[in-house]
C-alpha cells in the first residue's frame, strides 16, 4: 500500500473496494454495480444459471438493450440483424429470471449503457462498477472505478459481487492550459491517442488531470474517458469537482439528504495527494489542440484539420508503415491530400462518446439554418431516450430533420455493425463515434471519426471541415 499522502485517485478507488490482497498484485475487489446489456449479458446471465448459481445481489445489476435494438421510430423486438430478436428476447427472460432492472426496449429511460448509467445516478464517484462491454471505461470521469470485463469475468462478478484484479499501473496525463475555441474533449483525446499511439496507456488508469481538465463540462469528460479503452489503458478516471457533484444532485439513484451530504464529503477525499507518486506521466499543452479527424482505421492515425494525408514513409516504425498502407487503401485515400479535401457520402451523430444533450446542442449550433450537402445521408441517434425526449423539448430534433437530417431512437445503432445498419460499402462516413476499424461500420464502410461540431459541419458541407472553416467559407462566399 502506497504512503500516506503519496496515493493517486486510483489508489484510493483500489484500497477502498479491496476485500483481501492475493498473489502477484492482485486483488479481490468488491463490485458496487454490474451493468449488461443484449449483446454480452443475456449469455452471461444464461450461463451463471446454467452452472447452477444465481445473481448475489440483483439490486446492484442492471441491464439494458443497446447494441442490437432498431433506432428506426416505432421499433419493435424485430431488427435488421435476423438473429437480434433472440438476443432481445433472451435478456428480456434471463433479466427477469434474475429479477435484475432491465431497461428495455419500450423503456422510457432506455439507452446506451455508458450513458443511461450517470444519466440515473446508477454510477457514483468513488464506486466500482464494471459491464462486460469495453468502453465502461466513460464512466471514470466522474471519479468512479469502472471498466471494460469479459463474458466469464460478468458471471463471477454478478455470483459474488466481487472479481479477481491485477492492479494497474498509475499513469497522469496532465492537460495544462485552455483548449481553444471550437476544440472539444474529442479532439483532445484523438490528439492524445494519436501522439502517443494505440497502445500508449497500456497496462494502466490514466487519470486525466490540469486545468484544461478542470474546465470540461461533466459530459465532456465522459468523451474524453470514453476513448481511454482506444489507448489502451485499463480505464481513466477524473477527481470529481462541484461540476460532478451538480451533476448528480437530485438524480434517481443519488443518495438524498444526509446521505447525500456524507456522500459529498467522501467524494471530496477523491483525488490524488500532493505528492502522489505516478508510474507515467504524460503532458499535452491544450492550445496545441485543433479539431482532430481520423484519416485511416485505428483512432491513432488521427491528424488536425489543417494537416495533409500522411505516407507510410512518414512513420519511423515498419509496423506503423505497414498499418498506414494498409489503412489508406482501405481507407481510398491518396498521401498528400489535405483531409478538408476528402468529401463524404455520410454523416452519424451518435454513440457513448457523443450523443449526450450537450453533444446534440453543439451539433445543432452547427447545423442551424443550413441544409446538408446534396447526396449526403445525415443520422442523428441520441444515446437515450431521456436525450431525445430533452432535445425535442429543446426543437434540437427540427433543427437536425429541417436541414435533412434522420432523427432516430436511442441505442448504439451505426457505431457499431451489430444490429445489421450500415451506410453501405465503400460509404466515407464523419462519425461522433470512436472506433474506425475496418469494417467497423458495416463490410467496407469507412469511417473517419471527429467531434460533434466538425461531423455538422462536413455534413453541411459535404466534404471533411470544422465548423470555424465552414463559417469562415461562408462568410468569405457572401
Ligand atoms: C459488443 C461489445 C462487447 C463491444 C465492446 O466491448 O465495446 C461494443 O460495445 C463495441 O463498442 O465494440
Ligand atoms: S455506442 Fe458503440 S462504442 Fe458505445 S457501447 Fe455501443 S457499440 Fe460500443
Amino acid at each position: 500500500m502506497a504512503m500516506k499522502g503519496t496515493s493517486t485517485l486510483f489508489d484510493k478507488l483500489w484500497s477502498d473496494h479491496t476485500v483481501c490482497d492475493l498473489e502477484n498484485g492482485e486483488a479481490l475487489l468488491y463490485l458496487d454495480r454490474v451493468f449488461l446489456h443484449e449483446r454480452t449479458g443475456a449469455v452471461a446471465l444464461q450461463s451463471l444459471h446454467a452452472a447452477g448459481y444465481g445473481v448475489r445481489d440483483a439490486r446492484h445489476v442492471f441491464c439494458t438493450m443497446d447494441h442490437i435494438v432498431d433506432t428506426f421510430p416505432g421499433r419493435g423486438d424485430k431488427t435488421l440483424m435476423p438473429s437480434g430478436s433472440d438476443f432481445i428476447l433472451a435478456t428480456r427472460r434471463e433479466t427477469r429470471a434474475a429479477n435484475v432492472r432491465l431497461y428495455d426496449v419500450d423503456d422510457a429511460d432506455q439507452g446506451i449503457v455508458h450513458v443511461i448509467s450517470p444519466e440515473q445516478g446508477l454510477v457514483l464517484p468513488g464506486l466500482t462498477l464494471v459491464c462486460p462491454d469495453s468502453h465502461t471505461c466513460t464512466q471514470g470521469a466522474i471519479g468512479a472505478l469502472a471498466w471494460g470485463i469479459g463474458s466469464s469475468e460478468a458471471e463471477h462478478a454478478m455470483a459474488t459481487g466481487t472479481l479477481r484484479v491485477r492492479k494497474p499501473k498509475n499513469m497522469r496525463v496532465m492537460v495544462n492550459g485552455t483548449l481553444r475555441p471550437g476544440v472539444t474533449a474529442k479532439d483532445l483525446i484523438l490528439h492524445l491517442i494519436a501522439k502517443y499511439g494505440a497502445n500508449g496507456g497500456a497496462g494502466c488508469v490514466v487519470e486525466f488531470a490540469g486545468s484544461a481538465i478542470q474546465q470540461l463540462e461533466v459530459e465532456a469528460r465522459f468523451t474524453l474517458c470514453n476513448m481511454a479503452v482506444e489507448f489502451s489503458a485499463f480505464t481513466a478516471v477524473i477527481a470529481p469537482d462541484e461540476k460532478v457533484e451538480a451533476y448528480f444532485e437530485g438524480k434517481d439513484f443519488a443518495p438524498k439528504g444526509e446521505h447525500w451530504r456524507d456522500a459529498v464529503d467522501y467524494w471530496r477525499t477523491l483525488r490524488s495527494d500532493e505528492n502522489a507518486v505516478f508510474d507515467i506521466d504524460l503532458v499535452v499543452e491544450a492550445e496545441q489542440v485543433e479539431p482532430a479527424v481520423t484519416w485511416g482505421t485505428s483512432p491513432e492515425q488521427a491528424i488536425g484539420i489543417s494537416a495533409c494525408i500522411p505516407a507510410a514513409g512518414d512513420y519511423a516504425e515498419a509496423h506503423r508503415q505497414e498499418a498506414a498502407t494498409r489503412a489508406l487503401q482501405y481507407q481510398g485515400l491518396e498521401s498528400g491530400n489535405a483531409i478538408t479535401d476528402i468529401a463524404v457520402n455520410a454523416a452519424f451523430i451518435g454513440s457513448c462518446t457523443n450523443s449526450r444533450l450537450s453533444d446534440l446542442r453543439a451539433a445543432a449550433a452547427v447545423v442551424k439554418g443550413r441544409q446538408i450537402a446534396p447526396g449526403v445521408r445525415g443520422v442523428v441517434v441520441p444515446g437515450s431516450r431521456r436525450v431525445k425526449r430533452a432535445a425535442e423539448q429543446e426543437g434540437l430534433h427540427r433543427i437536425f430533420t429541417d436541414a435533412g437530417f434522420e432523427w432516430r431512437d436511442s441505442g448504439c445503432s451505426m457505431c457499431f455493425y451489430a444490429g445489421g445498419e450500415t451506410f453501405g460499402e465503400f460509404q466515407r462516413v464523419i462519425s461522433t463515434t470512436n472506433r474506425n476499424f475496418e469494417g467497423r461500420q458495416g463490410p467496407n464502410t469507412r469511417t473517419h471519426l471527429a467531434s460533434p461540431e466538425t461531423v455538422a459541419a462536413t455534413a453541411i458541407a459535404g466534404s471533411i471541415t470544422s465548423a470555424e472553416m465552414l463559417a469562415k467559407s461562408e462568410s468569405l462566399s457572401a
